[in-house]
C-alpha cells in the first residue's frame, strides 16, 4: 500500500481572496463586540501604562536619585509599581476577553460547518477524502482561533506601542530618537531574511507532518488487510522513511526559527550600546539628562519588539486567513436543502404518506460526464411489491436506489412515487418513506439501543424492543451484559457480522417506511444467523414496497419481479421461472453464481 495523498495539517499560506475573508471573519467575530470593546480597551490601557514607565523611570533617576532626594524615591517607586502593576492586569484582562470571544467564534464556525456538512449532496463527499473533511473542521478552525488568540491582541497592541513609543521618545529628545530607529533598518532586514527561509520549512514540516498523518490513519484503518497480507515490515519501512523526513525537515525549521532569538538579541544590544554611547555624550555636554538615556533603553525595547511581532503575525494572520477561506469555501456549496437550524429539534416536514407506487421512466444517468451507468432504465412496482436487481457486480444496481432516495439527481427520464415525480417532493419528507438497510451495516457509537432508536427518534423503549424482537436481534441483544445498554465500538466492531444487520433491520422497522431499499449481505453467515435474518427480512419487507440488491436465492424466488441488469441495462425482466425459461441472462447468472447460495 502507499500512502496516499497528505491529508494531515497541509499549509497552504496564501489565501486567494483575503480581503473578502477577513470581512466573513470579522461578520462572526461581530458578534461578540462588547467583548470587542473590552479587549480594545484593556489593550489600550496596558500599552499606555507600559509606555509611561520608561519615561517614569528616567524621570525618577534625574529627580531622585541624581539630585539625591530620598523620600520623593519612594512615592516614585511605589507610583511605578502600580504602573507595572496595573499594565499586568490589563494584560490580563485582555487575554481573558479574547479566549472567550476567540473559543465562541470558531465554536460558531464549527456548528456552520458540521450543519452544512449535513445538508451537502453525496456527490460533494465522493470527490473528497474523509481526511480533507476533517481537516477542515479540526486544523483549519483550529488554526483561526489560534490566531484570534494572539495575532488581534499582539496586532494591536503593536501598533498602540509603535506609535505610542515614537511619540514619547520625540518628546524626549529628537536627537536620541533618531539614534534609536537607525539600527532598525538592520534589524529588518535581518529578520526578514530569516523568516522567509524558516517560513519555506515550515510550511514543508507541515506538508510532511501531513504524509505521516495521513499514512498512519491509512495504516490504522487498514490494519486488518496489513495483518492479513502480513505487511507489517513493509509498512514500518515506509514509515520510517516519511517520519525520517519530517525529522530532518523539522530540525531545520526548529533551528532556525531558533537562531532567531539570538539574532534579536544581538542586535537589540547593539542598539543598547549605540544609545549609551551616544546618549552618554549627549549627556556630557549637557544636551539630555541620565534619565533620559534610560528611558531610551526601555523604549528602543518597546519600539523594536512590535516591529518583529507585526511580521510574525502577519505570517500568523495569512495562514489562518487561508484556513478560514478554505471553512469558508465549503460554507458556499450548494445544500440539498436549508440548514436544520432548529439546534436538535426535529423540524416538521410536509408530511408524506405513501402507497409505494413507484416507477421509473427511461432514466438515464452518469456519475461524471461521458460514462454512462444506466441507460434508459423504465420499471413499475406495484404497492407492496418486491423487486430483485440481480446482475453482475458494476452493473448499476445500488445506483437504481440511490436515484430514489434522491441521493444523485437523475440527468434523464421521469421517477415519480405514487404519481408524483420525485423531485417535486421534500427530500427530507420522501426520505422519511424509504427504509434503507446496506450491505456494510453501519452502527454509530453509542447503545444499542440509541442505534436502534436512529431509525424513529421519538421511539418509547417498548417500540425499539418490539422492533428488535420482530427482527430476531431482541434474544441476543438480551444476552450482552448490559443489554439494550451495551455501548458499541466504533462501527459496531464488537458484534458479528450478523448481528450487526439484525440491528439495522430492526432500526428500519422501527422507523416503519413505506419503501423498502435492501442490500443484502453477500458475506457468509452461520446457517442459523442466515435464517434468523432472512426471518426478519421478510418480516420487514411484508406490506411494503421493497427494492433488494439480491444475492440471496430465496429472496429471488419470492420475488414479484426480477430486474437483471447489466451494462446500466435492464436486460431481461420477470419472476424466477419465467427467467429460468428464458434461458438468458438470468439462467446464465443463476447456474454459474447464485446455485452456490442455495
Ligand atoms: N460515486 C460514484 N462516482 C462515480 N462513479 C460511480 C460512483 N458510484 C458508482 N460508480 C460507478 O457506477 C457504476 C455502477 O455502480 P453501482 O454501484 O451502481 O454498481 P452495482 O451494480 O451496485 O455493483 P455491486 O454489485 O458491485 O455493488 C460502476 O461502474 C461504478 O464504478
Amino acid at each position: 500500500m502507499g500512502h496516499g495523498p497528505a491529508r494531515g495539517p497541509v499549509v497552504k499560506v496564501r489565501a486567494k481572496d483575503s480581503k473578502t475573508t477577513i470581512l466573513r471573519i470579522w461578520g462572526y467575530l461581530r458578534q461578540q463586540r462588547l467583548g470587542l470593546v473590552l479587549v480594545l480597551i484593556s489593550t489600550a490601557l496596558s500599552s499606555a501604562l507600559s509606555l509611561y514607565a520608561p519615561y517614569l523611570l528616567g524621570r525618577t533617576i534625574d529627580l531622585n536619585i541624581v539630585s539625591r532626594n530620598a523620600s520623593g524615591l519612594w512615592r516614585m517607586c511605589l507610583l511605578l509599581l502600580w504602573v507595572y502593576g496595573s499594565s499586568v492586569l490589563c494584560t490580563w484582562i485582555q487575554q481573558f476577553v479574547m479566549v472567550g470571544v476567540s473559543q465562541r467564534t470558531v465554536q460558531t464556525m464549527r456548528n456552520d460547518l458540521f450543519v452544512k456538512f449535513q445538508t451537502l449532496p453525496l456527490r460533494y463527499f465522493d470527490s473528497r477524502t474523509h481526511g480533507e473533511l476533517m481537516s477542515k473542521t479540526t486544523n483549519d478552525i483550529s488554526n483561526v482561533s489560534n490566531t484570534l488568540n494572539q495575532s488581534v491582541i499582539q496586532l494591536i497592541s503593536s501598533v498602540f506601542m509603535l506609535f505610542g513609543s515614537v511619540a514619547m521618545m520625540l518628546y524626549q529628545s529628537l536627537w536620541m530618537t533618531l539614534v534609536t530607529i537607525i539600527t532598525i533598518p538592520l534589524v529588518t532586514i535581518s529578520t526578514k531574511k530569516v523568516s522567509s527561509y524558516t517560513r519555506k520549512y515550515f510550511s514543508l514540516q507541515q506538508k510532511n507532518l501531513g504524509d505521516v498523518n495521513g499514512f498512519v490513519e491509512e495504516t490504522i484503518t487498514g490494519q486488518r488487510v496489513v495483518k492479513a497480507f502480513q505487511r507489517e515490515e513493509k509498512a514500518l519501512q515506509e514509515f520510517r522513511a516519511t517520519n525520517n523526513h519530517l525529522r530532518k525537515v523539522g530540525i531545520k525549521a526548529q533551528s532556525l526559527s531558533g537562531s532567531m532569538g539570538p539574532l534579536m538579541n544581538a542586535m537589540g544590544n547593539l542598539n543598547f550600546a549605540i544609545i549609551a554611547v551616544a546618549g552618554g555624550w549627549m549627556s556630557f555636554h549637557h544636551i539630555i539628562t541620565i534619565g533620559t538615556i534610560v528611558s531610551f533603553i526601555n523604549y528602543s525595547r518597546q519600539f523594536s519588539q512590535p516591529i518583529n511581532q507585526l511580521a510574525n503575525q502577519y505570517n500568523m494572520v495569512q495562514s489562518a486567513v487561508a484556513g478560514a477561506e478554505r471553512v469558508f469555501e465549503v460554507l458556499d456549496e450548494t445544500s440539498e436543502y436549508e440548514p436544520d437550524t432548529s439546534q436538535g429539534h426535529p423540524v416538521s416536514h410536509q408530511a408524506l404518506h405513501l402507497l409505494g407506487d413507484v416507477k421509473f421512466q427511461d432514466v438515464s444517468f452518469r456519475y461524471v460526464e461521458g460514462v454512462d451507468v444506466l441507460k434508459d432504465v423504465s420499471l413499475h412496482a406495484k404497492p407492496g411489491e418486491t423487486i430483485a436487481l440481480v446482475g453482475p457486480t458494476g452493473a448499476g444496481k445500488t445506483t437504481v436506489v440511490n436515484l430514489l432516495t434522491r441521493f444523485y439527481e437523475i440527468q434523464s427520464g421521469a421517477i415519480s412515487i405514487d404519481g408524483a415525480d420525485i423531485r417535486t417532493l421534500d427530500k427530507r419528507a420522501l426520505r422519511s418513506q424509504l427504509g434503507i438497510v446496506l450491505q456494510d451495516a453501519y452502527l454509530f457509537s453509542g447503545t444499542i439501543r440509541e442505534n436502534i432508536r436512529f431509525g424513529r427518534l421519538l421511539a418509547t423503549d417498548d417500540e425499539v424492543e418490539s422492533a428488535a424482537k420482530l427482527a430476531n436481534a431482541d434474544s441476543f441483544i438480551r444476552k450482552l451484559p448490559q443489554g439494550y445498554d451495551t455501548p458499541l465500538a466504533t462501527e459496531g466492531a464488537n458484534l458479528s457480522h450478523g448481528q450487526r444487520q439484525l440491528i439495522t433491520i430492526a432500526r428500519a422497522i422501527l422507523a416503519d417506511p413505506a419503501i423498502l431499499i435492501l442490500d443484502e449481505a453477500t458475506s457468509s453467515v452461520d446457517t442459523r444467523t442466515e435464517l434468523h435474518i432472512q426471518e426478519a427480512m421478510h418480516r420487514l419487507m411484508r406490506g411494503r414496497t421493497s427494492f433488494v440488491i439480491a444475492h440471496r436465492l430465496s429472496t429471488i424466488q419470492n420475488a414479484d419481479q426480477i430486474l437483471v441488469i447489466q451494462g446500466g441495462e435492464v436486460v431481461e425482466r420477470g419472476t424466477h421461472e419465467d427467467l429460468l425459461e428464458k434461458r438468458g441472462v438470468y439462467h446464465d447468472l443463476f447456474t454459474s453464481q447464485f446455485i452456490r447460495l442455495a
